[in-house]
């Protein structure tokens, strides 16, 4: 119950002159709070997400670091039809990750509600990379949720390729998104993931 988890919620001074209009239960407890620590990261002035789609696992892993480094909400984007190691074989031309990366149109359908993930500042956004760039599932995501207000960072993994032409792609594909920037994190230490988060 967020409602009741916010009531106990107090600020530190420096905190009190924050943006809080839009969360009637933070801006209750803004007066009250002189002297507490804040306890929780739903006070804190930027909403910070991680979205991410893992077809295998490695971007997942990296998702949760950044989310625990962050303090961020994780949003997982889930497949309607989920990927199986059948369709995830890249050797076979005709396998449906291969049929669907040659296909512009190509748009997987998501089976979860993701609404949600429009109403934060930062947005760290993960995929694989597949065929050098992002899974066409990405883009269902980015063509169903309008993220045009959210300051976005991309991060990849991938075996090898770098994280360079799913960036281009999507700035020239989304340019209203505010695609700061990305990198590829396999395997990331903790103090990489970090680094990525704080420049
Ligand atoms: C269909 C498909 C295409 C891939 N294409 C590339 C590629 O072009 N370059 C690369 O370095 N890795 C490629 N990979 C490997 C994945 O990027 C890598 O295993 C990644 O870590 C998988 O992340 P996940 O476990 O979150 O799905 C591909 C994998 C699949 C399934």
């Amino acid at each position: 119950d967020n409602s009741q988890k916010q009531e106990t919620i107090v600020k530190q001074p420096e905190a009190t002159s924050m943006t809080v209009e839009s969360d009637e239960n933070v801006s209750e407890t803004n007066d009250t709070a002189e002297d507490t620590k804040i306890v929780n990261n739903e006070t804190d002035s930027v909403k910070i997400a991680v979205v991410y789609f893992s077809g295998t696992g490695n971007t997942k892993t990296i998702a949760e670091m950044i989310a625990e480094e962050t303090g961020a909400d994780i949003f997982e984007i889930i497949p309607t039809q989920a990927y199986t190691e059948e369709d995830l074989n890249y050797n076979d031309d005709n396998c449906r990750t291969n049929k669907e990366q040659n296909d512009d149109t190509a748009r997987p359908e998501i089976s979860n509600d993701l609404s949600a993930t429009t109403e934060y500042d930062i947005v760290y956004l993960g995929h694989p990379i597949w065929w050098g760039t992002v899974p066409r599932i990405i883009q269902t995501y980015l063509e169903t949720y309008d993220l045009s207000n959210a300051t976005i960072y991309t991060f990849c993994t991938s075996g090898g390729s770098s994280i360079d032409r799913s960036l281009s792609d999507l700035r020239a594909w989304y340019p209203t998104l505010n695609i700061v920037d990305g990198k590829r994190l396999n395997d990331a230490s903790k103090s990489e993931i970090a680094g990525f988060c704080y420049r």
